[in-house]
């Protein structure tokens, strides 16, 4: 298979006040979320002006992927397109077939299996091309990349930086605290071929970050941004609810890093630096939030080392794993199966 682009495929976000329903309109749709938590999220955006970070995050990131290539000598265009708001994919796509580029790659902004994160990015793939009809292009995910060391070191990085910023005295009773968008239950229980994969590569990534940052401290996968029907279970424990526990357990300081995220967008502003952070002032907890990777050349220069991994496996680019963890290595694979990642088959009451 050859290829002539790369496409960066993203969630998208509100850009003004004006979009923040449409959008929450075009996230929502056919999904099982109560008014009233739609409301609360729109307020989460409009104490932001209407405007999501996101889509500068994107735009950034498509610049920087455009200079590592260019600088490597990578001669393939690049592309950006959205599932839930401007620029569309289905648009993006369009603007492919316009170019007269044949097959692309598409980077997704989520390291992980699971409907939302994988399947959905398929189905968002599959819709563009047939939205443009039979000239489209043909568009290939890139894999999933929740143990590349293009990954987890930013992560590491970020939370090696918080910890510094703290009180070196409490660290004995510091826990690191990681979290990620909590899902239905039902949901990871079909992540990847056999099921429970989200949840799986999370635990593998926080091992793998824990042990670079700061292998003498405890820590947790804790879970953020539930939505959904209160009679739905999502995966448990809300980060919130996690940080009173840790009071209980004597701890003084948590060191909060988001690594189901590739990027400091409104879940992990909103959720974490105001509602979370919130919790721990009344907790009387020492609270610091990790990065995440954004721009960071390492997580740049990945995008690159993924494309070349799939551009010419007869050359053979390895697959990099990151640092040593305990226990054996989650299995891998390139490209899903049509089993792999479907939503669940029980989507609760409707
Ligand atoms: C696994 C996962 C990721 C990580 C993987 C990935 O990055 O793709 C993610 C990312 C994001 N989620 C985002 C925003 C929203 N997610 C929602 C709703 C939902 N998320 C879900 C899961 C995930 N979400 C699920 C199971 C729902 C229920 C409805 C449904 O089954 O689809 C809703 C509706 C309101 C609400 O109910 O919260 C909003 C507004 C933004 C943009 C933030 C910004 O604007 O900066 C981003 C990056
Ligand atoms: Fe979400």
């Amino acid at each position: 298979m050859s290829y002539d682009a790369v496409v960066l495929i993203s969630f998208g976000g509100p850009e003004r006040p004006d979009d923040v329903l449409p959008f929450l309109q075009n996230v929502t749709r056919g999904r099982n979320v109560p008014p009233e938590r739609l409301a609360e999220v729109a307020e989460h955006y409009r104490h932001f002006g209407g405007v999501s970070p996101i889509n500068q995050q994107n735009r950034e990131l498509l610049a920087a992927i455009r200079a590592d290539f260019a600088a490597h000598g990578l001669d393939l265009p690049v592309y950006w397109g959205n599932r839930n708001w401007h620029p569309m994919l289905a648009d993006t796509v369009a603007q492919l077939r316009d170019d007269g580029v044949r097959s692309a790659l598409g980077f997704v902004t989520s390291a992980y299996a699971g409907y939302s994160s994988c399947r959905q990015y398929l189905e968002d793939i599959a819709a563009a091309r047939a939205a443009v009809g039979p000239d489209a292009p043909r568009v290939d995910k890139l894999r999933q990349y929740w143990d590349h060391p293009g990954f987890v070191e930013p992560h590491a990085d970020a939370v090696a930086a918080a910890l510094a910023t703290l009180a070196p005295g409490r660290r004995a009773t510091t826990r690191l605290v990681f979290t990620a968008h909590s899902i239905p239950v039902s949901m990871a229980a079909t992540a990847g071929p056999d099921g429970g994969r989200y949840e799986a590569q999370l635990r593998e990534t926080a091992a793998l970050v824990a042990a670079a940052a700061a292998p003498d401290l405890r820590h947790d996968l804790v879970w953020q941004s539930r939505s959904g029907p209160p009679q739905v279970p999502w995966l448990e424990p809300d980060i919130n609810d996690h940080l009173r526990s840790l009071v209980d357990e004597g701890v003084t300081s948590v060191v909060v890093s988001p690594i189901g995220f590739v990027s400091d967008h409104l879940e992990v502003v909103w959720d974490l630096d105001t509602e979370a952070a919130d919790t721990a002032k009344q907790l009387g907890l020492d609270f610091v939030r990790a990065g995440t990777p954004g721009t960071d050349p390492r997580f740049v220069a990945m995008v690159r080392e993924l494309v070349l991994e799939r551009l010419d496996p007869a050359n053979a680019v390895p697959r990099r794993l990151a640092g040593s963890s305990d226990g054996p290595r989650l299995p891998a694979w390139d490209t899903c199966g049509v089993d792999c990642c479907q939503p669940p088959r029980r989507p609760g009451p409707r």
